[in-house]
């Protein structure tokens, strides 16, 4: 696409050196991904200034190089004639604006879900998505289970843990809408929205499940980490307000001007469980939307999935859907990988997996595999390494007492101290030396003391940072399987002590 920068007056920009005119094919934030005719977008981050890989970016083939740096910009401009440089006053914001530009708006055109909130976005994505689709909407997600289109796992290589940067994003969209997947349920996280991964982007509904402390090596504080979260109904036509929340849902609602629908388990809402079932198969309930009440069935276990399940009961009323088109899409709902996810491969052994990593979240988790019968509950827990070291105690104290064996374990360590990880974590037992917790520095070996500690009847629930195919270790993305790690241990039959 060839791009006059004077004419065309859509293009927000201070100045402009060198050619008014460029040829641009491609939208980036890294130097390494720039190709012919790239416009690389120059970054301030926490690490490095993007401004230094202005000459790899024209090396690589760069037309256009964009940047907030003037002075930068001119010297480069005088070294480079040939290319042109974009001068703004905020990259991060250019750069989704010119990536929006690239793809001709085509998030416009596409039905946007929103859902943020400290714990449960994964989840409830997945089950919008999978409601859609059975719905007959083709619809996507994109999170921290990754992309995945109606049909299948697209093949990208995420940079960020869960909401792609802006440039990514709409790459991501236009490759939906090119395969006919025109709604996109997403991931909408506090860290994304206030470093402007979203800026531009206008949801039809945003969807919010809860505020609880996280992220508090980013915020700083819980007003920071709520007000990034409330600018998401900023963004909204609709919203989906969980009532039982005591975080933030009184702020939405006080500040959101469109049309609601509130959900809740334990406050009067718009749509509402009671009387929950669950059985091995999923749980049961009574639905109730505006004062009536249907017999819902879904194969989702624990109270905080059946609010889930109301999240994106609500998403899909505020998408125009009849309460009985919801109740035949219930029974087909499917959540993301390693959330409750139950592996059943392995005979006489029953194994849940579950992404729990904050002390809320964990205790629920511990509640819900408490009503399943089983002999002895052995359960690993993890400290991230890339999160607030603060609450890596908390994690050991929401689940004391609570299971037969527990096993400390590292997620993600970054460039920390595994044993200080692991450390930390167990100084939030009344006795970190008891004879029934077992520290492993990885994450490999405690689920392999787990599985070895397992006689049959017992239920090994694995919680943690496991899957998304990957685990940062000093500043690398170190591919990591949690199926694969559960595998080889049986195929070894290894007995760690
Ligand atoms: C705090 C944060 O968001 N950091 C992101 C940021 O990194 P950074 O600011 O440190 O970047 P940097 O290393 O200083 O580099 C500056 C610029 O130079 C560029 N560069 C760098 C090297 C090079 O050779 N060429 C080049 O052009 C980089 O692409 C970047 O644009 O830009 C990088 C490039 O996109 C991201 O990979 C990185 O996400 C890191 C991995 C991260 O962990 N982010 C977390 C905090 C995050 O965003 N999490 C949220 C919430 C997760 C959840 O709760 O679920 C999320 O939405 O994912
Ligand atoms: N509504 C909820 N309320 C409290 N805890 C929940 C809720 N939903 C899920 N959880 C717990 O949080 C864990 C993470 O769930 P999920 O991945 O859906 O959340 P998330 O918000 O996407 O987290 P992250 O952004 O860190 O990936 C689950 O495995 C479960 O233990």
């Amino acid at each position: 696409m060839k791009w006059n920068w004077k004419k065309n007056k859509s293009l927000p920009f201070q100045d402009v050196f060198g050619p008014a005119e460029s040829t641009i094919t491609h939208v980036t934030y890294d130097s390494r991904k720039i190709q012919e005719n790239g416009c690389f977008v120059s970054i301030p981050g926490n690490n490095i200034d993007g401004h230094t890989f202005i000459p790899d970016a024209v090396h690589n083939g760069a037309s256009t190089v964009v940047g907030s740096d003037r002075d930068t910009l001119t010297q480069y401009a005088a070294s480079f004639p040939a290319v042109t440089f974009v001068l703004v006053e905020d990259s991060k914001t250019a750069m989704a604006d010119y990536a929006a530009h690239l793809h001709h708006h085509i998030h416009k055109k596409m039905n946007l879900f929103g859902v943020t909130g400290t714990n449960g976005k994964t989840t409830v994505t997945a089950y919008i998505r999978s409601m859609l689709n059975n719905l007959g909407e083709p619809a996507g997600i994109i999170g921290t289970a990754g992309v995945w289109s109606k049909k299948s796992k697209h093949p990208f290589k995420p940079t960020t843990p869960t909401t792609p940067e802006a440039a990514d994003l709409h790459d991501i969209f236009a490759s939906f809408y090119e395969e006919g997947t025109r709604t996109v349920a997403m991931e909408a996280t506090s860290i994304a929205i206030d470093l402007k991964r979203l800026h531009g982007l206008e949801f039809e509904v945003g969807v919010h499940t809860n505020l609880v402390s996280e992220h508090m090596e980013f915020h700083g504080t819980m007003e920071n980490y709520k007000r990034a979260k409330l600018k998401l109904f900023q963004q909204s036509r609709q919203a989906v307000v969980n009532l039982d929340d005591d975080g933030m849902a009184q702020d939405i609602l006080n500040m959101f001007g469109g049309p609601v629908w509130t959900y809740g388990i334990r406050r009067s809402a718009d749509i509402m469980a009671s009387n929950i079932r669950t059985d091995a198969g999923g749980s049961s309930f009574l639905l109730t939307v505006q004062g009536r009440s249907y017999l819902a069935r879904a194969p989702v276990f624990g109270e905080y999935n059946i609010s889930n399940t109301l999240a994106a009961v609500g998403s899909c009323l505020a998408a125009g859907y009849s309460v009985s088109e919801i109740l035949c899409s219930l029974p087909g709902i499917q959540g993301a990988e390693g959330r409750f996810q139950i592996v059943s491969d392995y005979p006489g052994k029953q194994i849940i997996l579950d992404y729990a990593h904050t002390p809320d979240a964990l205790e629920l988790v511990v509640e819900t595999v408490k009503s399943l019968p089983h002999k002895r509950l052995i359960l690993m827990i993890t400290g991230i390494g890339l999160r607030d070291p603060a609450k890596r105690p908390k994690m050991a104290a929401a689940v004391e007492g609570k299971a037969d064996h527990i096993i400390v374990s590292v997620d993600h360590p970054g460039p920390y101290n595994r044993q200080r990880i692991v450390d930390d974590v167990a100084s939030g037992f009344h006795d970190p030396e008891a004879e029934n917790i077992y520290k492993r520095k990885h994450r490999e070996d405690g689920i392999h003391k787990a599985l070895s500690l397992s006689e049959n009847g017992d239920l090994i629930v694995i919680t943690g940072l496991g899957f998304g195919g990957y685990q940062v270790i000093n500043d690398q993305h170190v591919p990591y399987d949690e199926l694969e790690v559960i595998d080889s241990y049986f195929q070894e039959n290894r007995q760690l002590s």
